[in-house]
């Protein structure tokens, strides 16, 4: 595992500004430089450095070819590059750079030019984005949430206005789940409400799936039986990004819903361990789903860490928590799978704190959505008959939703 973590490191340090150390400078040739009021810039030997906006940027000469917005290069109809990058010398440099106004033009060696307007290298560039990038999200205990008094948006001004969606989907992004109240209990209109924010997705349990203690499929969803707080279809390579469940009937006791925003839970065990924080994120684990029961037969697998981080900012984007589905570990040795199964504790003991759990009683009208890739969610033993059904969600489309609704996402 340490070369694990060193990988990771070392990938880390070729972002960072001393990553010229491994391109030792051979030529010195001579450097350009240029200063207005609120602007300056340099043409070092591998680099071309600006300054602007209470920003320093530095700039590959071959990324500054390779983003040319000119119409040879560019179609901005289609918002897709023209321009064949392999054709591009790696050691291209510009012949002149000019600045007009707030406009950098560089002219190539071919004699093409290229035209950047400053505000668009600030808004491009890694050290002007970077900072931007994590999405905004509300961690919540039980607490938290409460005092949120986060409301359900209500049915009718969901599926037809775009106020209402708009203001659903932003509690969504925000908390990891979001309700639709007064929904009539059926099947059909939690399709309808489903399709109104993404596409389907269709899996091994069917498109719309409609369940109830039954044991018609190989798994404890399908039974009365508790289930503690767990992601779903963690045995995919990638998650279900959405669940979506609504209960259309209940006649007996219990059944109430668990939910636990893991993301909360993962940000205490990085406050109290950050080492265990960084295990949990390393070790990839196998996850499973056998079944043989009836004419269902099913081997699906996945493999992935607990906690999923984006390389470039550090940002959690994926938890797969599913002590049932977990699958034999073998991906590491034994010293590593002694200190993943602490780390792993760490992150239970915040999972289960009381304070963290938000139970709530799903009823006929009242539909879920939750974040998979964020929140967990169990359930509690139940009597009597019992019948949910729902669907997963494709994430990437509810996020597209979001997008033009001009939320960030
Ligand atoms: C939701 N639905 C009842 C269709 C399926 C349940 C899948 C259960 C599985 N153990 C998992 O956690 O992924
Ligand atoms: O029955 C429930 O409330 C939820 C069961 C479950 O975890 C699931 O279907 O994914
Ligand atoms: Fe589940």
């Amino acid at each position: 595992l340490q070369n694990l973590l060193k990988g990771g490191v070392t990938c880390w340090a070729l972002q960072q500004p001393n990553f010229k150390s491994l391109f030792p400078l051979g030529i010195h040739g001579h450097h350009t430089a240029s200063k207005s009021l609120n602007c300056a810039w340099q043409q070092h030997e591998d680099h071309f450095e600006l300054q602007y906006a209470n920003t320093v940027m530095r700039f590959d000469y071959v990324w500054l070819r390779d983003h040319c917005r000119s119409a040879s290069c560019y179609n901005s109809k289609t918002h897709q590059r023209s321009l064949d990058t392999a054709s591009v010398d790696l050691c291209i440099k510009p012949k002149t750079v000019r600045l007009d106004e707030t406009t950098l033009f560089f002219t190539w060696p071919d004699g093409h030019v290229t035209r950047y307007d400053l505000e668009w290298l600030v808004k491009n560039s890694y050290e002007g984005q970077k900072q931007k990038i994590i999405q905004p999200r509300i961690l919540w205990n039980a607490e938290i949430y409460r005092q949120a008094q986060v409301t359900p948006v209500d049915f009718q001004s969901f599926l037809e206005t775009n106020e209402g969606l708009k203001k659903f989907l932003q509690n969504f992004l925000l908390y990891g789940i979001a309700f639709v109240e007064n929904v009539p209990p059926t099947q059909e209109h939690t399709e309808k409400l489903a399709e109104r924010i993404s596409l389907i997705r269709e899996t091994i349990y069917g498109r719309m799936w409609y369940f109830t203690s039954d044991f018609s499929r190989g798994d404890t969803a399908y039974t009365k039986l508790a289930l503690d707080r767990h992601t779903d279809t963690t045995y995919f390579q990638e998650p279900c990004g959405i669940q979506v469940f609504h209960c259309l009937k209940h006649e007996g006791t219990g059944g109430r819903t668990l939910l636990v925003d893991g993301f909360y839970a993962a940000e205490q065990v990085l406050q109290k361990s950050p080492e265990e924080f960084e295990l949990l994120s390393k070790v990839p684990l196998k996850h499973e789903y056998i079944e043989n029961v009836g004419k269902c037969h099913n081997h699906m697998i996945g493999v992935g860490p607990v906690l999923n981080i984006y390389p470039w900012n550090k940002e959690l984007y994926l938890i797969r928590y599913n002590n049932y589905d977990r699958a034999v570990i073998n991906t590491v040795p034994y010293d590593v799978v002694h200190r993943w199964y602490t780390a792993h504790r760490a992150l239970t003991v915040e999972l289960r704190r009381p304070e963290n759990e938000l139970w709530v009683k799903l009823k006929p009208g009242r539909v879920l959505f939750i974040d998979n890739w964020r929140v967990l969610h169990g359930r509690e033993s139940f009597t009597g008959y019992r019948q949910l059904c729902g669907c997963y969600l494709t994430r990437d489309d509810v996020l597209n939703t979001a997008r033009l609704l001009g939320l960030q996402a």
